[in-house]
């Protein structure tokens, strides 16, 4: 799927509406750490993640260490942030 990379002042909107998510300029990306009691609860999380992103065909780069997993959003196709990274953060965020 062809997706553009968000201007600056499109990508300073979208960033308003995920307040939990950082800005990352050196890959323009977003990233938000999550912590959960235990590692069941962690990788709970993860399998509802994947299962959203194998369904929008847009896919996290992830890691995991028991209870806490870091996920960062960018658009390899587009070379940056795209609306895809901001759709798929507001879809993790309506896990919680
Ligand atoms: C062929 C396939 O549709 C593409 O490689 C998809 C898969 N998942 C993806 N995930 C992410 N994060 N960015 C992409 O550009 C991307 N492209």
């Amino acid at each position: 799927m062809m997706v553009a990379r968000l201007t600056e002042g499109h990508r300073r909107e979208s960033l308003a509406a995920i307040p939990d998510w950082t800005y990352d300029e050196s890959r323009d990306a977003i990233a938000r750490r999550f912590t959960f009691a235990d590692f069941n609860q962690a990788f709970g999380f993860m399998t509802r993640v994947a299962l959203i992103a194998e369904k929008a065909d847009h896919h996290p780069e992830w890691s995991n260490v028991w209870n806490r997993v870091d996920i960062l959003l960018t658009t390899h196709d587009a070379g940056g942030l795209s609306q895809r990274d901001i759709a798929m953060a507001q879809a993790i965020d309506a896990l919680l």
